[in-house]
């Protein structure tokens, strides 16, 4: 298992300047008023918070990885491959992590009761997996390409088509949070939450890659997406921010 030290959260000023997004984030509405008005008080972590139960792997369900297999029908949609690494900032991979996603189907629609646009629910996709990382940190999902959807945040927002990705660590209060986006999309310039990343690589690190060695003949289209948990290449994180924010 992962050890608590190679989980470090990314601390202020490991990470590149402007690798994580600003808790107050212009253009994205809602972060006024959820980001909180105090500094952050660091919570020692002791034995109870880095011990404890942990899903590993004889709690897993066979399809929990491939979300196409989780209903009797099959899903609607293009049929894709995740997969990618789980890296320390020294670019070791990190074991038997758990690695949790959840997105809308293709249609852009989420199994929620807060998601009432007028796009319809797939009776075969609940839009949420899960997986331990190997011992080469790697991690695998087959799913269907998310659709995108509208939000209110401005006048015809749409988010970009996109996977939310959670890592957790030797224990269930370590825990980073991401969002994968797939190459090329056109709504990437009116996106906030895109653009709230104000280093152009780190926001280009959210972006997948396609692969056509992933990519199976006849089935799906293979994606790969790393996950760095702190240093140069260190993936962006919602729950961080940066040292002068
Ligand atoms: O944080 C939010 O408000 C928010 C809204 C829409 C999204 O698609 C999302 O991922 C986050």
């Amino acid at each position: 298992m992962a050890t608590p030290t190679e989980f470090r959260l990314p601390r202020y000023g490991e990470d590149p300047e402007g690798t994580h997004p600003p808790l107050d984030s212009s253009g994205y509405r809602s972060t006024a008023l959820r980001h909180p008005k105090q500094d952050l008080v660091l919570l020692p972590q002791m034995l109870t918070e880095v011990t404890g139960p942990l899903l590993g792997p004889g709690r897993l369900g066979e399809h929990d990885n491939d979300l196409t297999r989780q209903h009797a029908g099959e899903p609607q949609g293009q049929r894709i491959i995740v997969t990618g690494r789980l890296l320390d900032g020294d670019g070791r991979p990190v074991r038997d992590s758990l690695v949790e996603i959840w997105q809308a189907n293709a249609g852009g629609r989420y199994r929620h009761t807060g998601d009432r646009w007028p796009s319809p629910l797939d009776p075969n996709f609940d839009g949420v997996g899960r997986t331990l990382t190997d011992s080469d940190g790697r991690y695998t999902f087959t799913t269907i390409k998310p659709g995108a959807y509208p939000w209110k945040n401005h006048d015809n927002a749409w988010r970009p088509a996109h996977i939310h990705f959670s890592v957790f660590g030797s224990a269930f209060t370590q825990r980073l949070v991401t969002q994968m986006y797939f190459p090329d999309d056109p709504l990437f310039s009116q996106d906030p939450i895109f653009n709230s990343i104000p280093d152009e690589k780190a926001r280009q690190r959210m972006v997948s890659r396609y692969d056509h060695d992933i990519t199976q003949a006849e089935w799906a289209l293979g994606f790969q997406f790393d996950i760095v948990l702190r240093g140069r290449d260190a993936s962006v994180f919602e729950d961080e921010e940066d040292e002068d924010e």
